[in-house]
């Protein structure tokens, strides 16, 4: 195993995925600092060495230390952003301010999503705050609950400067945990905020049980709407070829631990919008990130027929099979325009 470039980490945001990443940097051999906001859970994961609230079944070792209170802050060298993609802005913010993140070799962005007030990606919000600290992007299909059980899973680590993504990779090399670099930053981006969106609608298409035609019809021209969309932004297409893109997107859109094709299948099943959302703590990125897509699609004038349709099932109250109709009825193309 390579020699690890740095010695402590933080992880900010104790939901599953942060849960389960400070797992994978113990393993490694980092000490580990793990803050979340909710004192009462931070105190109970401290002492039972469990977060029974997102992750029960992962016992973590006892080089991670639980905390909530921001005194305890120790110098970490990489700091790892984990909180949902709405606290973002706020979470950076405040850390940002603190002496013990001074000395940060590089900040991580783990969450899926983009900003609906500004249209922006996650590491242009962070890099308001960090002016001077590297920022990397890890995404790919990894979902928690495998991750916490050690299961094969492989990611990608990008960024723009390639020593800082090598080093991040080196911490996220593990015999069951493979990751690849890239110097895509946006297109990695923009992948793992789209592929959401379209988990729902693979979800919505199984609550309709629409059938394996359909489904697969529909991750495929998935795919294509957030290659035209991905590139529009910047991203390179290729990006979207890879763990980050159809990677994550099978990911989401076929496994039955991805809260977006939850929140999916039961609008297809016909419960309403707002009582999925409120029968789980877990959040759901494709929600927002509907509304933030649609309005980037709509502002750069990229063609999104599949997004629009989800937009208009989840905010405008449209049924899901005349969504469907208007997406089968529309003029014949081309597949690749
Ligand atoms: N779960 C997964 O498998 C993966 C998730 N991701 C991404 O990681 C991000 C985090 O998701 P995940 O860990 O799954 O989330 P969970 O739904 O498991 O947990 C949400 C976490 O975010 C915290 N939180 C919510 N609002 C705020 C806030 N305003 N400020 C600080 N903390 C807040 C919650 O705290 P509290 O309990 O106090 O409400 C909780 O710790 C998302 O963008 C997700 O898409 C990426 C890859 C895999
Ligand atoms: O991003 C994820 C897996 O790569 C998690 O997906 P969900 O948020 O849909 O559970």
């Amino acid at each position: 195993m390579p020699t690890l470039p740095y010695s402590n980490a933080l992880v900010i945001g104790a939901g599953s995925w942060g849960t389960a990443l400070a797992a994978v940097l113990a393993e490694r051999g980092l000490q580990v600092q793990f803050w979340g906001r909710d004192p009462v859970l931070m105190e109970e994961i401290q002492t039972t060495r469990r977060n029974t609230r997102y992750l029960p079944g992962l016992v973590l070792a006892d080089s991670i230390q639980a905390i909530s209170d921001l005194e305890a802050l120790r110098p970490a060298d990489l700091v790892m952003f984990v909180v949902p993609s709405k606290a973002v802005r706020e979470t950076a913010a405040i850390m940002v301010a603190h002496p013990a993140l001074q000395q940060t070799q590089v900040v991580i962005s783990c969450a899926k999503g983009v900003e609906l007030e500004t249209g922006k990606r996650l590491t242009q919000i962070l890099a308001e705050s960090f002016t001077h600290t590297p920022l990397a992007v890890l995404t790919g299909p990894n979902h928690a609950e495998e991750v916490s059980q050690r299961m094969a899973t492989a990611a990608v680590v990008a960024c723009d400067q390639e020593n800082i993504a090598r080093d991040v990779q080196t911490c996220f090399t593990l015999p069951w945990f493979r990751s690849y670099t890239s110097d895509d930053v946006t297109g990695v981006e923009w992948a793992g905020a789209m592929k959401n969106p379209y988990a729902i609608a693979a979800g919505i298409a199984l609550g309709l049980k629409l059938g394996d035609n359909a489904i697969a019809a529909l991750v495929t021209r998935a795919l294509a709407e957030m290659v035209r969309m991905g590139s529009a932004m910047g991203g390179r297409p290729e990006s979207f070829m890879g763990l980050g893109g159809v990677g994550d997107l099978m990911a989401t859109c076929y496994s039955q631990h991805s809260r977006n094709h939850r929140v999916g299948r039961l609008l297809g099943e016909g419960m309403p919008l707002q009582e999925i959302m409120s029968s789980t703590r877990m959040v759901a990125e494709g929600v927002p990130n509907t509304a933030s897509l649609h309005q980037a699609a709509r502002a750069k004038g990229v063609r999104t027929p599949l997004l629009d349709e989800i937009y208009a099932m989840l905010y405008e109250a449209k049924p899901a099979r005349e969504a469907m109709r208007t997406l089968l009825s529309r003029d014949p193309r081309a597949e690749t325009e």
